[in-house]
C-alpha cells in the first residue's frame, strides 16, 4: 500500500472539437508530470472533446475520433509513467456519457461515468449525455480515488457512496464556467463534501474561453479538516504536482502555492481579455477592428482587445459625424496612442448625405428623428464591415449589459460584429473596471502597462452623439439606479413590487425599465455572443418569448 503519491492536476485550455490537439495537450501535461514524478495525472472534464462539446456528441464519426484517440493513450500508459485520469464522451451500451477515464499501464481501467447532468443556467447536459449510475472508487497505485465529474460534486449522494465504498480520496475533474462569485460557491459545496466524507478532495478545473463561456481555472486541493492546500493561478493554463503522505488520519496534501483570487474588477476584466483572446484565437482571427468613439465602452474594448492579442491586432477607427465633439476625437486619439494601437479616420458624412439624397423622397416633409440617428450608427457598422471583408480583422461590438438589457442600441448598426465585448458587464461596472485598468496593469497582459484610457472618458457623461447635447441620462434612468433595477430584475429575479418596496424606487422607473428590458429581446436575439461574466446572462440563461402578450402581475 503507498504511503506516498504525487498527483499532478493539469488544468489545460482545451479546443472544442479538436481531438488530436487536446490529446497532444493532454501528453504534453502528462510527460512535464513525469518529469516532475507524478505518480497520477488529473485532467480537467471532457478535455479530450472540450467543454462543452454540445451537438458534436451526436455525431457518430466524432465519437469513432474520440475512441480512437482514446486506446492510443490507453497504450502509452504502458511506459510506466502516470496514470492518466482524463475527462471524456464515452460510449456504453447504445448511451453516450461524460465520463472520466482511468488510463494505466497501457489500459482503460475504468470508466467513471457522470450520474448529475447539470441542465440549467447555460447547462443543457441532459440533452446530449446519459446519466450513469453512481460511481465506486477506483484503485489507482494501491490508492482508492473517489472519482466524481463536476456536477455530482454539487450533491451529497455521489461523495458519499464514494466514501461508504472505501474511496481515500476525492478527485474532481470539472468544466466550470466563471461568473462572479463562483469560487466561493465551489469551495463550499467542495468544503461540505470534505466535512459529510471526512475526505480530502483534488478540484481540477478547465481554462480558457469557448463561445459564450470563459473557464477561470483555479483548481484548488482541500485538506480532510478543509484547509486549502493549494490554489492554481486564474486564466492560465498550469500543471501542479501536488504531494500527498498518507497517516493514521488517511492522507493529507503537502501545502503548495496559493494563487490569489483577485478583485472582482480584475476578474471581470481578465474573463473578458481570455475570453476575446480564445474567441479570436480559436477561430482563426489575425486580429480585431472597432468604433473608437472617445467614450468609455470602446476605450474599455479597445484596452482588452489590446491586453488580449497584443496592441498590433487592434485597429480603431475614428468615425466623426457633424454631432461628433473634439473632445470626442482627441480622446480617441489619446486611447489609440496609450494603447499602441492603429487609428484611422472615416468620415461618415459622405454616407450620410447619401442616404438624406437616396430616402429624401420618402422622407421630405417628416422631422429628423431615430431614423437619422440610426443611420449614422449604421453607416459607421457597414464601414467596419467593409474593413474587416476586405482585411479580414473581426468587428468588435461594444455593447455593455445596460445597453443589451435596455435595446439601447442600434440593430445592424453598432450592434453588428462577430463578438461582444462587454455584452454581459453593467455601465457602472465599466466604469469600476475602467478605473481598475488604468491603476493596474493585469497578469499576461499583451498591452501596455499603466493608464489605458484619458480620465476624461470616465469622468464625461456617456453620450451616443447621435444628435446635438444628446447624453444618455436624458433616455435612460441614471446608470446607478438603471443597472441596480436591472440585475434585481435580471439575476435575482425579483418582482418589481418587491423591488419597489426594498429599494423606494418610483413605481414608474421600475416599470419602465421591465418594459425597455421585455421589448428589447427582439434585439438580444441578434446580438453577436460575448462572454458571461453574471449569474445570468443573456442568451441561453434567460429565455422569455419574444412574441410575448402576458401583461399580469410581474
Ligand atoms: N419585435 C420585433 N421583432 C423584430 N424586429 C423588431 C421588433 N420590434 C421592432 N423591430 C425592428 O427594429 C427596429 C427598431 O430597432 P432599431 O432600428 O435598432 O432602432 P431603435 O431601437 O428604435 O433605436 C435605437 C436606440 O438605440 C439608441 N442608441 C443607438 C446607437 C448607440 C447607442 C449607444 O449609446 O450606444 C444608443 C438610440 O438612441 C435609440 O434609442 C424597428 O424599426 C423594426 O424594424
Ligand atoms: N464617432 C465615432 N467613431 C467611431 N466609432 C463610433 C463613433 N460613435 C460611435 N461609435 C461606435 O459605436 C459604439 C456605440 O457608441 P455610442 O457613442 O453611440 O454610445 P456608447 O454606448 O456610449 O459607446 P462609447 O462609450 O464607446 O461612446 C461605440 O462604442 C463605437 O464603437
Ligand atoms: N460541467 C458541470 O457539470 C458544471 C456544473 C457546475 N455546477 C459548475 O458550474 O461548476
Amino acid at each position: 500500500m503507498a504511503e506516498t503519491l504525487r498527483i499532478a492536476l493539469a488544468q489545460l485550455n482545451p479546443v472544442v472539437g479538436d481531438v488530436s490537439g487536446n490529446v497532444a495537450r493532454v501528453r504534453a501535461a502528462r510527460a512535464q508530470a513525469a518529469a516532475q514524478g507524478a505518480d497520477v495525472v488529473v485532467c480537467t472534464e471532457l478535455v479530450l472533446s472540450g467543454y462543452p462539446p454540445e451537438d458534436l456528441i451526436y455525431r457518430a464519426a466524432f465519437m469513432d475520433a474520440i475512441e480512437e484517440q482514446v486506446h492510443a493513450l490507453a497504450a502509452e500508459t504502458a511506459d510506466g509513467g502516470p496514470a492518466l485520469i482524463v475527462g471524456s464522451p464515452w460510449r456504453k451500451d447504445g448511451h453516450s456519457y461524460n465520463a472520466a477515464l482511468v488510463l494505466d499501464g497501457g489500459q482503460i481501467k475504468a470508466a467513471v461515468l457522470k450520474h448529475h447532468l447539470p441542465n440549467y443556467g447555460v447547462f443543457d447536459e441532459i440533452r446530449v449525455f446519459a446519466s450513469g449510475p453512481h460511481p465506486g472508487p477506483v484503485e489507482v497505485r494501491g490508492v482508492r480515488l473517489g472519482i466524481m465529474v463536476c456536477e455530482d460534486m454539487w450533491y451529497t449522494d455521489v461523495a458519499e457512496t464514494l466514501s461508504e465504498t472505501g474511496a481515500e480520496l476525492l478527485v474532481i475533474p470539472n468544466g466550470s464556467p466563471f461568473e462572479l462569485d463562483k469560487g466561493d460557491e465551489r469551495l463550499s459545496h467542495a468544503a461540505a463534501r470534505v466535512k459529510e466524507t471526512g475526505l480530502p478532495l483534488i478540484y481540477v478545473n478547465q481554462v480558457g474561453g469557448q463561445d459564450e463561456l470563459v473557464f477561470d481555472g483555479a483548481s484548488f486541493v482541500l485538506d480532510a479538516d478543509c484547509a486549502l492546500r493549494h490554489r492554481a493561478p486564474s486564466w492560465q493554463e498550469s500543471l501542479t504536482v501536488t504531494e500527498w503522505r498518507k497517516g493514521p488520519q488517511g492522507w493529507s496534501c503537502v501545502p503548495s502555492t496559493l494563487a490569489a483570487e483577485g478583485s472582482r474588477e480584475e476578474q471581470v476584466y481578465q474573463a473578458m481579455v481570455l475570453g476575446l483572446r480564445d474567441y479570436v484565437g480559436k477561430n482563426g482571427f489575425p486580429g480585431v477592428i472597432l468604433g473608437l468613439s472617445g467614450g468609455i465602452d470602446s476605450a474599455l474594448a479597445a484596452a482588452v482587445a489590446a491586453d488580449a492579442l497584443g496592441p498590433d491586432r487592434v485597429w480603431s477607427v475614428m468615425m466623426p459625424s457633424p454631432y461628433t465633439s473634439d473632445d470626442s476625437l482627441e480622446d480617441a486619439a489619446e486611447v489609440a496612442r496609450l494603447l499602441g494601437c492603429r487609428l484611422d479616420t472615416v468620415n461618415i458624412i459622405p454616407a450620410m448625405t447619401a442616404f438624406d439624397q437616396m430616402l429624401g423622397s420618402f422622407f421630405s416633409g417628416l422631422p429628423s428623428d431615430i431614423t437619422e440617428e440610426n443611420l449614422q450608427s449604421r453607416a459607421r457598422g457597414v464601414s467596419l464591415m467593409a474593413l474587416s471583408n476586405k482585411f479580414g480583422p473581426m468587428v468588435l461590438s461594444t455593447g455593455n449589459k445596460s445597453e443589451m438589457s435596455t435595446g439601447y442600441a442600434t440593430l445592424y448598426g453598432d450592434m453588428c460584429g462577430g463578438y461582444a465585448v462587454l455584452k454581459d458587464v453593467y455601465k457602472t461596472m465599466v466604469f469600476a473596471v475602467s478605473r481598475w485598468r488604468n491603476a493596474n496593469t493585469p497578469a499576461g497582459a499583451l498591452g501596455p502597462q499603466g493608464a489605458v484610457m484619458p480620465d476624461r472618458v470616465i469622468t464625461k457623461p456617456p453620450t451616443a452623439e447621435l444628435r446635438p447635447d444628446q447624453k444618455d441620462e436624458d433616455s435612460l434612468p441614471p446608470y446607478a439606479v438603471l443597472d441596480d433595477i436591472l440585475e434585481r430584475l435580471i439575476e435575482r429575479r425579483q418582482h418589481l413590487s418587491e423591488i419597489v418596496s426594498q429599494t423606494g424606487y418610483e413605481s414608474a422607473v421600475v416599470e419602465r425599465v421591465w418594459r425597455l428590458l421585455n421589448r428589447a429581446e427582439y434585439k438580444r436575439r441578434q446580438a453577436p455572443p460575448g462572454v458571461k461574466i453574471t449569474r445570468c446572462a443573456f442568451g441561453r440563461e434567460r429565455r422569455y418569448p419574444i412574441t410575448n402578450a402576458y401583461v399580469g402581475p410581474r
